[in-house]
Order: C-alpha cells, then structure tokens, then sequence
C-alpha cells in the first residue's frame, strides 16, 4: 500500500500542494479546462539515517518543527502496519522477515516536505535506500562506537536487528560504510546536545546548492 502524507487542495487559481512552513508549489503546466498539469516534486524531504541510538526520532521531532516540515518515524509506520511492537515482529517473522517489511514500508513512503527518520536498520534494503535518495536529501548522523555503547543499554531489549554472534562493535563496523555509502551528507554529531546537532543539521542543509 502506498502511503501519501501531503494533502492537495484545488482554488481558482489551479491546483497547489500545502506545506507548511513551505511556499506553495503549483502544478506545472495546469491546463484549468482539461484538469490535466504536471506535478513537478520540487520540495524534497530529509531523510536521517545511523546507527540505533543516534538521535534520529529525537533530532527529526525537532528538526521538523523548526523547518515547519512535517515529521515521520518509520519505525512507527511498520508498528502501525503491522499492528505489532518492533521487537515483536523481529522475534516472530524473524530478522529476515522484519527488513523485508522495514524495506517494503520505506519503499511505500510517498511524501515531501517531511523529516523522515529511518530505523537503524534501513539500510540493509537496498530499495528503500534507492527510493530515499530519490525523494530527498539523506543525511546520515554519525557518531563512535564508544559514544553509543555508553547511550545505548542493552541492544537485544531496544529490537536491534542482531545477527547471532554478532555485538555492537561488530554491527557498528558492518553498518558504518553503508550509512556512508547511501547518505548524500555525513553529519558528525560527536559531542553535541540535541539542539546543537539540530543546528549543525539546519546549517549544512541552508548551504546546499540546490536548495529549493
Ligand atoms: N544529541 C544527543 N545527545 C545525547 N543524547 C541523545 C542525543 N540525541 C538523542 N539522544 C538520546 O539517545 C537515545 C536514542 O535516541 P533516538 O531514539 O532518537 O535514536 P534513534 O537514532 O532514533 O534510534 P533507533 O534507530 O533505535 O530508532 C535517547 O535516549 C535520546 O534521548
Ligand atoms: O538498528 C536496528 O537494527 C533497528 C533499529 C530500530 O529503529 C528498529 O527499526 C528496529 O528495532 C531495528
Ligand atoms: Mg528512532
């Protein structure tokens, strides 16, 4: 099932996309007696990809507000699909199972002007990432091994996808070059408080060169 996020609204002067915080687009070429036009998707989302524990949900509740974007968690799109906790469907379809549902949830996601923040283990779907990085800007949060051992309490109990044998630091070093590989910005959150890694985040995006 496609999930659509944004709502459109028809006035006299053509159909526009409300967003808020945002100028309104207008459809391209809108012909007002055919209804016929070409939407062109030119407010891109951001999209916050890392390690568990990062501070994605927590920056992008924030982020979305500051930017006036709307904010999406992905972690609860697949809870509410799935009408189960997260650690729930890992324990019962399996960790296969659950990144076939995670990639499938991403891939689903139609929407802009949003703050979208992925779970750790989004990358492992190679569609969803490609769908991601087409939608909008991917901005990975980085942050050490030492620093998130140190945030995160016992990995088993927060659902992370967990291969057997496998611990943090190992997961760390097989996570790390493809959150490098997918994002279009690496952000280095060491040593920052949410509202500084909020800001560093706001900065980089406003020097983007092609920032609508
Ligand atoms: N900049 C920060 N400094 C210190 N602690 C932080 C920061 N950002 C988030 N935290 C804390 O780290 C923990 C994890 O944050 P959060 O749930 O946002 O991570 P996440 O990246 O969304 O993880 P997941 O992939 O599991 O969804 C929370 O307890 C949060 O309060
Ligand atoms: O990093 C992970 O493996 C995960 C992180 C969470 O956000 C959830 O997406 C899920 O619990 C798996
Ligand atoms: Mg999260």
């Amino acid at each position: 099932m496609k999930r659509c996020y944004n709502q459109l609204s028809i006035s006299k002067k053509g159909i526009t996309v409300n967003k808020i915080g945002t100028s309104i687009k207008h459809l391209r070429n809108y012909n007002r007696k055919t209804g016929n036009g070409v939407y062109v998707m030119d407010m891109k989302n951001i999209i916050l990809i890392g390690m568990p524990g990062a501070g994605k949900s927590t920056i992008g509740v924030i982020l979305a507000k500051v930017l006036g974007f709307h904010f999406i968690d992905t972690d609860i799109v697949i809870q509410e699909q799935e009408k189960c906790l997260l650690k729930d469907i890992i324990e019962s379809k399996g960790l296969e199972g659950f990144l076939k549902i995670e990639n499938q949830v991403n891939c689903d996601i139609i929407t802009e002007g949003s703050v979208i923040a992925t779970g750790g283990s989004v990358i492992y779907g190679s569609q969803a990432m490609d769908h991601l990085r087409e939608i909008g800007t991917v901005i990975y949060i980085k942050l050490s091994y030492e620093t998130l051992k140190k945030r995160l309490g016992n990995i088993r109990q927060r659902g992370v996808v967990l291969k057997k044998g496998q611990n943090l630091k190992s997961l760390y070093e097989e996570r790390c070059p493809l959150y490098e590989k997918y994002a279009h910005i690496i952000v280095d959150s060491e040593g920052l408080g949410t509202e500084e890694l909020m800001e560093k985040i706001v900065c980089v995006l406003d020097e983007l060169p092609d920032k609508k």
